[in-house]
C-alpha cells in the first residue's frame, strides 16, 4: 500500500519488558524480526528483554520520545502491550487506569498517525464482556465491562475502531488488530522468559508459588458456582501461543488485512479444580488449598469463541493443552527460586 513502512521495517513493542510483551519480542527475535521495547520499568524488568533488543527506557505517552524513537528505528508497526493490569486496583484507582491504559493508548496512537505508521496491534482483554450469559464468547458478544479496567481497555479498541475509519482509506493507511486475551498462563518453552509478579494474582502463578513453597496455600474463590464442580471455569492460553498469535496478526496487516478484532483462547475451558489438580498431577506433590469466599467480580464461566481468529490469522496454537502450559509455569517457578538474577528489579525508584 502506498506510503506504508515496508515489512522489513522495525516493530516497536511497548510493554516489551513485562510478562506477555517479552515473549512477543522473543517470537519476532525467533522470526529473525528486527524488534525495539519501550517499557517504564514500572513492572516490567529489564532482564526480560533479551541481549540485542534495544530497550528505550520512557513513557508510552512522551509524544516526542515517540516521534524520535519512531524516527531513529524506522518503526513500521507497533504491539501495545504497555498497560496496568490489575482489576481490583484499577476499582480503587480508576483515574490512573484511565490515564495509564486509555490517555496514554491515546497519545501513542496520535503519534502513528502523525508519524504515518499504519499497523497497530493492541493487547486487548476478555474483560471487554464484563458478565456474559451464553458461552462460548464471541467477539459479537455485548461490551459491558463490570470494572475501570475492562472499560480502559474497550475504550483504546474504541479510538482503534474510529481512527481506522477515519484514517484507514487514506494513502499512510491505519489499520489494527485488538486481540482479546482470555486467561494467559505459561512460561517460555525454552525458559527464557515467564511471569514475575511482585504481587500475584492470577491462579496458575499462585498454584506455583505454593506447590513450591513460597506460599502456605492457596485460597479457591468460592466453590458454589453454577458450574460441573462449583468453581470457576477459564480459557488458558499458553503465552507463547498468544505471542504467535501477534505474530500472525503483524503478517496479516502486513499482507494488507483488514483492521479485526479477534479473541485469542482455545475455546475450551478448565474449572479451578480441574487446573489445581493439574498441578498435582505435574508435581507429584499436594497443594496445600482452602475454599474461600467468592472473589467480586468473577463471572463463573468465561471460554472464548475461537472461530474468527481461526479464519482470519494463519495462527496454530502448539502448546494448547493445559499440562503443557501448567509444566511450563512450574519450571519457570522453579528457575525464578534457583536464578535470583532473573528477579533484578524493575525500577528501583517506584
Ligand atoms: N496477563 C493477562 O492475563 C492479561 C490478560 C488480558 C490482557 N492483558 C494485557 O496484556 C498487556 C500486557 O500484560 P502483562 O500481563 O504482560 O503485564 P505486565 O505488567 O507484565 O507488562 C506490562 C508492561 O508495560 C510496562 N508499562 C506499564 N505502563 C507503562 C507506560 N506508561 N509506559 C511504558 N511502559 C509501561 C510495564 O513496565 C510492563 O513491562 C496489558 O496491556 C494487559 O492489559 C493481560
Ligand atoms: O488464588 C486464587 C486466584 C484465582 N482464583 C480463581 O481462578 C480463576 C482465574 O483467576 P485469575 O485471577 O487467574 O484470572 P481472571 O479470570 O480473574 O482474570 C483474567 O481475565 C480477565 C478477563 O476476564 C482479565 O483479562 C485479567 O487480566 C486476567 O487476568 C478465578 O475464578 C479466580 O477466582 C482462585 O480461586 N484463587
Amino acid at each position: 500500500m502506498t506510503g506504508e513502512k515496508s515489512d522489513s521495517a522495525t516493530v516497536l513493542v511497548t510493554g516489551g519488558a513485562g510478562y506477555i510483551g517479552s515473549h512477543a519480542v522473543l517470537a519476532l527475535r525467533d522470526r529473525g524480526r528486527a524488534v525495539v521495547v519501550l517499557d517504564d520499568l514500572s513492572t516490567g524488568r529489564r532482564s526480560a528483554v533479551p541481549d540485542g533488543v534495544p530497550l528505550v527506557e520512557g513513557d508510552v505517552g512522551d509524544k516526542a520520545l515517540l516521534a524520535d524513537l519512531f524516527a531513529r528505528h524506522g518503526i513500521g508497526t507497533v504491539m501495545h502491550f504497555a498497560g496496568s493490569i490489575v482489576v481490583p486496583e484499577s476499582v480503587e484507582r480508576p483515574l490512573a487506569y484511565y490515564r495509564n491504559n486509555t490517555v496514554k493508548s491515546h497519545a501513542l496512537i496520535e503519534a502513528c498517525v502523525e508519524a504515518g505508521i499504519g499497523r497497530f496491534i493492541f493487547s486487548s482483554t476478555a474483560a471487554v464482556y464484563g458478565m456474559p450469559e451464553r458461552l462460548p464468547i464471541d467477539e459479537r458478544t455485548p461490551l459491558m465491562p463490570i470494572n475501570p479496567y475492562g472499560a480502559s481497555k474497550l475504550m483504546t479498541e474504541w479510538m482503534l475502531r474510529d481512527t481506522a475509519a477515519a484514517h484507514g482509506l487514506r494513502p499512510a493507511a491505519f489499520r489494527y488488530v485488538a486481540l482479546r486475551y482470555f486467561n494467559v498462563a505459561g512460561a517460555d518453552p525454552q525458559g527464557r522468559s515467564g511471569q514475575v509478579s511482585r504481587v500475584a494474582t492470577h491462579l496458575i502463578k499462585i498454584a506455583a508459588q505454593t506447590v513450591t513453597g513460597q506460599r502456605a496455600e492457596l485460597q479457591i474463590h468460592g466453590d458454589d458456582y453454577d458450574t460441573p464442580d462449583g468453581t470457576c471455569v477459564r480459557d488458558y492460553i499458553h503465552v507463547s501461543d498468544l505471542a504467535d498469535a501477534h505474530v500472525a496478526a503483524l503478517r496479516h496487516l502486513e499482507a494488507g488485512g483488514a483492521s479485526e478484532v479477534l479473541n485469542c483462547g482455545y475455546g475450551r475451558g478448565y474449572s479451578v479444580r480441574e487446573v489445581l489438580a493439574m498441578v498435582e498431577r505435574v508435581t507429584g506433590r499436594p497443594l496445600p488449598m482452602r475454599i474461600g469466599p467468592r472473589r467480586a467480580g468473577d463471572p463463573p464461566a468465561l471460554v472464548a469463541g475461537v472461530e474468527r481468529i481461526g479464519v482470519t490469522l494463519d495462527w496454530t496454537p502448539r502448546h494448547a493443552d493445559l499440562e503443557t502450559i501448567v509444566a511450563s509455569a512450574l519450571a519457570w517457578e522453579e528457575r525464578l527460586l534457583k536464578d535470583h538474577s532473573v528477579l533484578q528489579p524493575s525500577n528501583p525508584s517506584r
